[in-house]
């Protein structure tokens, strides 16, 4: 059922007469969002800039109303409107609690909300379609596309080599499938396993392309993903030029069309919203000494287990190693009696349900980042030059993390992939200001933060890329 609490109608854009709508919109573009994590927002600034360089045409944001709610909360933009699909929840269902289930149960219902969301929003707007713009994951919107015309881009908001992993899942599989006994073991690390990649432990592969559940409702998405991107008119990457030149040369030969328009949240600079630093982080960065702050967070949805948080919480304390740490409040109720005010009296760490992650990052106090390794808060540490030390979750995390540590060399995952006290001692130490290994890895990531900044100069590659994009949306090449 779609239920439309959108949009937000201007009477200046549209005409009625008395038997039809009349659109002064030059062109209607619909947007499908994935409405999970962190998804829809990088989608929403994709759109945001889109719609600012192409202000005659007129884009319909399609999401959940939940999603959609807190997004559109501060935006109000005349060629952006919200429409809010279901969330597939059937009246009295019980959750059992299964990873996944909010995921599952929209999945069986998008591509029916999705179709009749368009419809809709066609009539109400009175313009037909005339491209659809898409979170990779909508993978089943390639035939809408070709029933209708019109061009297919598809968006994936992380990196290409995550991307060729899915694209690539048939390859790997059947190849998989001739490796026997120790070699199919997850720390085996193999040559030439993706087009593009030299080497890949098999642990690493994003979870359902070769381990895990291949038959989930998931993993079958992102198989049936990779499978129909090179029906896509566009495949954008959240990526820049010269940062993995093979993974990218192999893919833009695959595909019509790959367009780098990364690092994302530097092509999309916003301005902050009212709130982006209500608990103050940067005024306590601004009184810490340069590079002495290790920087934590694990995104929007992972979650550490008990025991690693206390183990992470213990050690930051004996090394009296300065934290800045952004924890969802349900995890805060699990860190060590006392830790909270001790820390905090002593002024060396602060705990946060929510930081400006970004201008974090750029601050000048930052000397580490502890991270999940998802795709935004690798290209963040890139975007500002800081180190990682990773513990990866799920997805394409563990992947990233291999990237970050074995071919770029700006990082390092954590012992044993877990928090313990000796491991993180051990990561802490190595990232010491006068350490060898960290002024190495900072040499390697300044050098990439240099590319991604000339990539999104003004003659950059990925504004270029970008300027090709509105083309494509706004109709003025195919
Ligand atoms: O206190 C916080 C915490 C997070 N963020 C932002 O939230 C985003 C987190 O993104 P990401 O690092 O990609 O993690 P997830 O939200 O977990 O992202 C999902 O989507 C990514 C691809 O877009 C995948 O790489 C991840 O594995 C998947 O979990 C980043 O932009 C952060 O800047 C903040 O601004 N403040």
């Amino acid at each position: 059922m779609i239920n439309i609490q959108f949009p937000i109608t201007s009477k200046d854009t549209e005409m009625e007469t008395t038997s039809t709508k009349v659109s002064v919109w030059q062109r209607h573009v619909a947007v499908l969002a994935f409405p999970f994590a962190s998804h829809p927002p990088v989608l929403l600034s994709l759109v945001q800039k889109l719609a600012s360089a192409a202000p005659t045409v007129v884009f319909s944001f399609f999401n959940t109303g939940k999603s959609n709610r807190a997004l559109f909360s501060e935006l109000s933009c005349d060629n952006i409107r919200p429409y809010d699909v279901s969330e597939g929840i059937p009246e009295d269902y019980v959750f059992a609690g299964k990873p996944q289930e909010h995921i599952n149960l929209f999945l069986a219902v998008a591509e029916e909300e999705f179709r009749r969301g368009v419809k809709v929003a066609e009539e109400d707007i009175g313009l037909r379609i005339g491209c659809l713009v898409v979170s990779a994951f909508i993978w089943f919107s390639s035939q809408m596309a070709e029933e209708l015309n019109i061009p297919w881009v598809s968006f994936w908001s992380a990196g290409a080599c995550s991307l060729s992993a899915h694209f690539y899942t048939d390859l790997i599989r059947e190849k998989g499938a001739e490796l026997k006994g120790n070699s199919l073991a997850p720390d085996n690390e193999v040559d030439d396993l993706i087009p593009g990649l030299s080497k890949i432990r098999l642990g690493d592969l994003p979870g359902g392309v070769l381990f895990g559940h291949l038959d989930s409702p998931f993993s079958t998405m992102l198989h049936n993903m990779g499978r129909t991107l090179d029906k896509a008119t566009v495949v954008l990457v959240n990526s820049f030029q010269g940062l993995d030149i093979d993974l990218t040369k192999n893919l833009s030969s695959k595909f019509k069309s790959l367009l780098n328009i990364g690092p994302f949240h530097l092509i999309c600079k916003q301005k902050p919203s009212s709130k982006y630093d209500e608990f103050s982080c940067t005024s306590w960065l601004d009184n810490q000494k340069p590079r002495s702050v290790a920087y934590i967070s694990f995104g929007t949805i992972g979650r550490l287990l008990p025991d690693e948080l206390v183990a992470l919480a213990e050690t930051l304390e004996e090394t009296k190693t300065p934290f800045l740490w952004s924890l969802n409040k349900d995890s805060m109720k699990l860190l060590p009696d006392g830790f909270l005010e001790r820390t905090t009296a002593n002024g060396f760490g602060k705990v946060v349900s929510w930081a400006p992650q970004v201008q974090v990052l750029e601050h000048i106090a930052i000397s580490v980042f502890l991270t999940h390794g998802g795709w935004k808060s690798v290209s963040e540490s890139i975007g500002a030059g800081v180190p990682m030390i990773c513990r990866p979750v799920f997805g394409d995390q563990q992947m990233n993390t291999w990237m970050v540590e074995r071919v770029w060399g700006i990082g390092v995952r954590i012992e044993g992939g877990k928090f313990t006290k000796d491991g993180t001692r051990c990561a802490l130490e190595h990232i010491l200001p006068l350490d060898e290994s960290l002024k190495k890895m900072k040499e390697r990531i300044e050098a990439l933060k240099e590319l991604a900044q000339e990539a999104v100069g003004p003659n950059g590659s990925s504004n270029k890329n970008f300027r090709t994009l509105v083309d494509v949306v706004s109709g003025a090449t195919l």
